[in-house]
């Protein structure tokens, strides 16, 4: 029997002795690579973090202490050792564990996560609230990763901490990557101070002092802790970031000695207010190809543990592309044209295959780091002076940046074209991250063209018109994975803007979708034909100008309307008809299907579209209804 057979809890895990914490972490890591090269998700972040994790729970007492993770993607072992192991397997299926830390799943969950750098202002939350409550003895830890460090809300958050005195520490775990690379010159810094031989000297010998004289006792402590503040304020507090906005800096240690780590952290839970522990760590630590390709390991998909090659469900049958490729080969195109086009990405280099175009035009692609406010500010500014930029973001990340996009851009009337990627349920990921608020977000602001392809084709012409437009921005969003077409690559057209299409003819019942769902509708279409019923299709195509022609005609030929949308049904296409059809004094039944007014939890997008009732079967089964009502 393992040593991690006998571990349910942290309270199991803390009768160990010190050196048996290096077998542990060997079989969580162990245990990590068996599950998720079986069943996917995110991989390389947790296993750069198993000595953290064991050491952070050996040390701490959660979860009355409280362990906060960034991101979350990092936090498998975290699970593994909270009374999750034996459930592990259904880890980001439907109905099973998330995939990041949730409140509702465990108590030692502190905080509910997946969008990046809240870490440290949630850790102040919850620090403040034990010093106001005068539950002294609490710790409160936040685990942030480098990529996470350089969103701005990180930034928020330290400098906050610096001026509040609260107990906290944030272990900082620095692996040099984000998804991709991490950048910017933040990231250099860490570098800087992680080798900088004068710096680190200095740091060691008041480290030293700081250890030898913490076992002395309270009087020799406050003695040292003036020694140690007074050289600290002469010398490291203008060579430390850290320390120059009043945090106590250690480290940079190595991440991966667990009983020099758990040593550490012991000394750090007595001395009080902020302090930063600086682990380097490998991310994909354990696993050689994970170590080699980082970026690549990120989130792998299936593969052979032993070989360690990917297994992919290609039975060899062409396939359609990912939207995300169309859109990268279909920027490196445009570019190739117009000399004014830009990319910019937050972090997502290869998750919006910016990566494509990057490749060969790197002097005008942008990797700004996990940053999305500054994304679309950075991106107004280009356009002020007559760039054309292309902002990539995932549509759930963009919420971050809503005030940027209303103030910065739209009220400005800027051209910037969005391009908004995992709109609607992305699957696995669960409610952290489907993009299910854009349409609506994006429907409300003036100035804004809001438009969604039904396919790729119309991605490609989307995208061609939205270049050309000069009049304020233009957003266009598209789902995660593959889309329609094998033969995609076409020539593009202008589209004309606020201009939907009847995409079929019908009688009875008409059906208004807009974007990739349009494709559901088409199959329920074909499928009702049997039954002798046949609605009518039409894709709206923009949301914002909607075709009021296009609704004339609908409201003047049908009595009975559904509307399709892979969003929130709240204030997105289904609200969108309402509102006109009120407006214009039309009497209709007008059923919304799309994402309900709730968070949708993780699972196969198909089971989700199913769940939500706007795959093929759910749309025919409201048509029936519709029908026969
Ligand atoms: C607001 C936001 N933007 C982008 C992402 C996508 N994302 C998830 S993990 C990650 C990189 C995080 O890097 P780091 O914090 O260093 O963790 P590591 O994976 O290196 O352990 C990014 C960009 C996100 N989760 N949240
Ligand atoms: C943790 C995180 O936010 C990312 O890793 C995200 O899971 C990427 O999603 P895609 O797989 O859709 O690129
Ligand atoms: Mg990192």
């Amino acid at each position: 029997m393992g040593l991690l057979d006998q571990i349910e809890y942290p309270t199991d895990l803390k009768k160990l002795d010190k050196p048996q914490l290096i077998q542990l972490a060997d079989e969580l890591r162990e245990f990590i690579i068996d599950e998720v090269s079986a069943n996917p998700g995110h991989f390389g972040a947790s296993l750069g973090a198993v000595e953290l994790t064991v050491a952070l729970h050996y040390v701490y007492n959660t979860p009355y202490d409280r362990l906060i993770w960034d991101v979350g993607h990092q936090a498998y072992g975290h699970k593994i050792l909270t009374g999750r192991k034996n459930r592990f397997h259904t880890n980001r299926k439907l109905g099973g564990i998330s995939g990041f830390p949730n409140r509702s799943e465990s108590e030692y969950d502190a905080f509910g996560v997946g969008h990046s750098s809240t870490s440290i202002s949630a850790a102040l939350g919850m620090a403040v609230s034990a010093q106001l409550r005068k539950e002294d003895d609490r710790h409160v830890i936040a685990v942030i990763g480098d990529g996470a460090l350089t969103g701005g809300m990180a930034m928020e958050g330290l400098n906050n901490v610096g001026v509040q005195n609260a107990n906290i520490l944030v272990v900082l775990n620095d692996n040099d990557m984000a998804i991709d690379p991490n950048v910017g010159a933040f990231k250099e810094y860490l570098t800087d101070i992680a080798t900088s031989r004068p710096y680190n000297k200095l740091k060691d010998e008041v480290w030293n002092m700081l250890g030898k004289f913490n076992r002395l006792g309270p009087t020799a402590q406050r003695l040292i802790q003036k020694v140690d503040n007074s050289i600290k304020s002469l010398l490291m507090k203008q060579s430390n970031f850290f320390e120059a906005i009043n945090f106590r800096y250690f480290g940079p240690i190595d991440g991966h000695d667990v009983v020099h780590l758990v040593n550490v952290m012991n000394d750090l839970k007595d001395i009080p207010g902020p302090k930063l522990l600086h682990c380097i760590t490998k991310k994909g630590k354990g696993f050689k190809q994970a170590e080699l390709n980082a970026a690549e390991w990120h989130a792998p998909g299936k593969f052979d543990k032993n070989t360690g090659l990917k297994i992919k469900d290609d039975d060899g049958t062409p396939k359609p592309p990912k939207y995300q490729d169309v859109f990268g080969h279909t920027l490196l195109e445009l570019a190739r044209q117009n000399k004014e086009i830009v990319g910019i990405t937050p972090a997502m280099p290869a998750g919006s295959s910016l990566n494509i175009m990057m490749k060969e035009m790197p002097d005008r692609c942008f990797d700004v780091g996990i940053a999305e406010q500054h994304a679309v500010t950075f991106s107004a500014g280009l356009a002020a002076e007559q760039k054309t930029p292309f902002c990539n973001i995932y549509s759930t990340f963009m919420q971050r940046a809503y005030d940027q996009i209303v103030h910065d851009v739209a009220l400005q009337k800027l051209p910037v074209v969005f391009c908004l990627d995992r709109g609607g349920l992305v699957g696995e990921d669960g409610a952290t991250h489907h993009g299910a608020f854009d349409l609506a977000y994006m429907r409300s602001v003036p100035n804004m063209i809001v438009s969604a392809p039904m396919n790729e084709t119309e991605l490609r012409n989307l995208m061609y018109t939205a270049q050309n437009y000069k009049e304020g921005p233009f957003s266009i969003r598209y789902p995660r994975g593959r889309g329609m077409l094998i033969d995609w690559k076409q020539p593009m057209n202008d589209l004309p803007i606020g201009q939907g299409r009847k995409v079929s003819d019908g009688e009875e019942v008409a059906i208004v979708s807009i974007g990739h769902p349009g494709n559901f509708v088409q199959q329920a279409i074909n499928h009702l034909k049997s039954e002798k019923i046949t609605p009518a299709h039409y894709d709206i195509r923009f949301l914002r100008p909607i075709d009021e022609d296009l609704l004339e005609e609908v409201f003047n030929n049908f009595q009975k309307i559904i509307t399709v949308e892979d969003g929130t049904i709240i204030g997105g296409l289904g609200s969108a008809v309402i509102e006109y059809a009120a407006e214009h004094g039309h009497r209709a039944q007008i059923v919304r299907l799309g994402i309900p007014d709730k968070f949708i939890e993780h699972g196969k997008p198909a089971e989700l579209y199913r769940m939500c009732g706007f795959d093929s079967e759910g749309i025919m089964k409201t048509v029936k209804e519709i029908v026969s009502a």
